[in-house]
């Protein structure tokens, strides 16, 4: 059994508090890798502005190199782009690894106008990172008024696959001001420089070769 923590994102661009926080994570929560979910789009976020999948793909990749981290299509592949139905079926696709939902402090104070928002909750814990300017917002939220009793200490944080579900725990690591808003604001043609570098697969991270593949396992590709 693999421990994966998913951390979804639109990555316009990847930065270096999404690797941060993954691999703070990686340590608080006791986990073999980190996914990095390349959103298709955010369903709650404007097109404007987005930019094209494979610079942010791009991106990832370039950000997660050599680390426990896997930066990942499947959304796109397996047609899903609320977070319901992501949680929902990575768990048959993948029925080895044990997963929990990541995300900053930003998300959980949004979390209520999540399509299903409670679904996702009864399907995965959830870790959430705090983030500068965001956690009095994520704590007074509608959704932590319904996630507060399911809150577990951050010093059992290790012991999440044992939780009942709705489960959430709060991390706090140093916390990172990197956002993908400021990046852009410096460098708005930022994906230029991945313009024709289509990915030419669907993953990177330390350990490919021990990567469940059709072939050998008959499963899908992270
Ligand atoms: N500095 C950070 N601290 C904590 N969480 C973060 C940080 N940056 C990103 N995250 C979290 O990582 C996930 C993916 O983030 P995303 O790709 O939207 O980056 P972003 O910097 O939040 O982008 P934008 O500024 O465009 O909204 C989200 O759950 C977000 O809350
Ligand atoms: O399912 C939803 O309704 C939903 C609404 C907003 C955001 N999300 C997901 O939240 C993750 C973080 O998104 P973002 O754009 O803040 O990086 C990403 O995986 C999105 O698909 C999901």
């Amino acid at each position: 059994m693999k421990r994966i923590g998913l951390l979804g994102g639109s990555f316009n661009p990847a930065h270096l508090g999404h690797r941060k926080l993954s691999l703070h994570a990686i340590r608080a929560l006791g986990l073999d890798e980190v996914w990095w979910l390349v959103s298709p789009g955010n369903p709650l976020k404007d097109k404007a502005g987005m930019a094209p999948f494979k610079a942010r793909m791009a991106s990832a990749q370039r950000m997660a190199r050599h680390a426990p981290i896997r930066v990942s299509d499947i959304e796109k592949r397996i047609k899903t782009r609320y977070t319901a139905d992501t949680v929902r079926k990575l768990p048959r696709l993948f029925p080895q690894h044990r997963f929990i939902w990541l995300m900053g402090a930003d998300n959980l104070a949004q979390f209520h106008k999540w399509e299903r928002w409670r679904d996702i909750a009864e399907q995965v814990p959830i870790a959430v990172i705090a983030r500068p300017g965001y956690d009095r917002d994520a704590h007074a939220s509608p959704a932590m008024g319904w996630l507060r009793r399911a809150v577990w200490p951050a010093g059992q944080a290790k012991n999440w696959t044992r939780w009942r579900l709705p489960a959430l725990v709060l991390l706090r690591f140093r916390p990172d001001p990197t956002s993908a808003t400021s990046l852009r604001a410096a460098d708005p043609a930022w994906h230029r420089r991945y313009a024709g570098t289509g990915q030419s697969e669907a993953l990177t991270g330390s350990d490919k070769a021990s990567s469940p593949s059709r072939h050998h396992t008959d499963q899908l590709q992270p």
